[in-house]
């Protein structure tokens, strides 16, 4: 489980650094990147892990998300992993198609071959990856962690963090993928990841799990009205609606006029990262 140092740069007084391991979980080299802000010798700090989105590698936030300003201010450490295994022998979508395969692992345990030889994103993000940040980074304090995701990595933040509530003190998503069941991207995602049996897609699916009683303390989400994605593929009403109908607390806030772009995610992320903050203090 060596870790490999691509870069590391100075910002915001802290550390961006980019970083290269061996998966155990996908069987593959993977790389991520961590902002370790300013702090004092011996300080432990909370982590807010990030999600990207379909085609995205953990460089999109790194070099758009404009966190690193607020993450220096509150003394949070960010995290953004890479959104599937890559490499020569990693299946991909038959066609090239952006929304499968390659940069669209979509946080699932794949089961169906030849998927599941390589996609194991569940693993990676809710077990691995937390353990080599233990082990690697000094400064982390594994106890306060929070989660946070845009588009498919939104549907990754909120159904990791419904999965695991007493892990993750915070959970927002940006235009995340609410109903995966529901939805041309997650039919095809669920369906070519785990087969046609549905009953093994809803712990992957938000409305799905907070139908079947998880909860969190509160949820923030963030949509654009004018996101090209919203109407067909993100469709947060349902999300709204479920919530609810179940009790379960949500801040779900149009922003008008935004699409499903970086210019949206980096216009919020300092709030998110705040809201986050508030709630990761010691
Ligand atoms: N326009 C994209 C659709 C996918 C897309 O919008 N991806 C979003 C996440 S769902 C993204 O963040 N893309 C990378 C970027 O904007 O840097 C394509 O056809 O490749």
């Amino acid at each position: 489980m060596a870790l490999e140092t691509l870069s590391e740069v100075r910002a915001h007084d802290g550390v961006q650094g980019v970083y290269r391991h061996d998966s155990t979980a996908t069987k593959t080299p993977m790389e991520f990147s961590v902002f370790v802000p300013p702090h004092a010798a011996g300080e432990k700090l909370p982590v807010v892990w990030y999600l990207s989105g379909l085609t995205c590698t953990h460089a999109n936030v790194t070099e758009k998300g404009e966190f690193r300003e607020m993450c220096a201010k509150r003394g949070l450490i960010f995290i953004a992993p890479d959104t599937s295994p890559r490499g020569e022998g990693v299946a991909d979508d038959s066609d090239g198609a952006y929304d499968f395969g390659l940069g669209a692992g979509f946080y699932v345990n794949a089961t169906k071959t030849p998927f599941a030889q390589h996609y194991q994103m569940r693993d990676y993000i809710e077990t691995e990856l937390p353990h080599v940040i233990a082990k690697n980074f000094p400064s982390a304090d594994m106890s306060r962690q929070s989660i946070m995701g845009h588009s498919m990595g939104g549907h990754g933040a909120l159904t990791i963090g419904l999965r695991n509530p007493e892990r993750y003190r915070a959970v927002s998503a940006f235009a995340p993928i609410v109903a995966p069941t529901d939805v041309p991207w997650g039919q095809k995602a669920l369906s070519g990841y785990l087969g046609e049996d549905q009953s093994a897609w809803s712990e992957y699916d938000a409305c799905a799990l907070v139908r079947g009683g998880a909860r969190l303390p509160d949820i923030l989400i963030d949509q654009g009205t004018a996101d090209n994605f919203l109407a067909e593929q993100l469709k947060p009403h349902l999300f709204q609606k479920v919530c609810d109908d179940a009790g379960q607390s949500l801040t779900l806030r149009m922003q008008d006029g935004y699409d499903h772009s970086y210019y949206f995610i980096s216009s919020f992320m300092a709030d998110h990262l705040a809201w986050h903050a508030d709630r990761l203090k010691s």
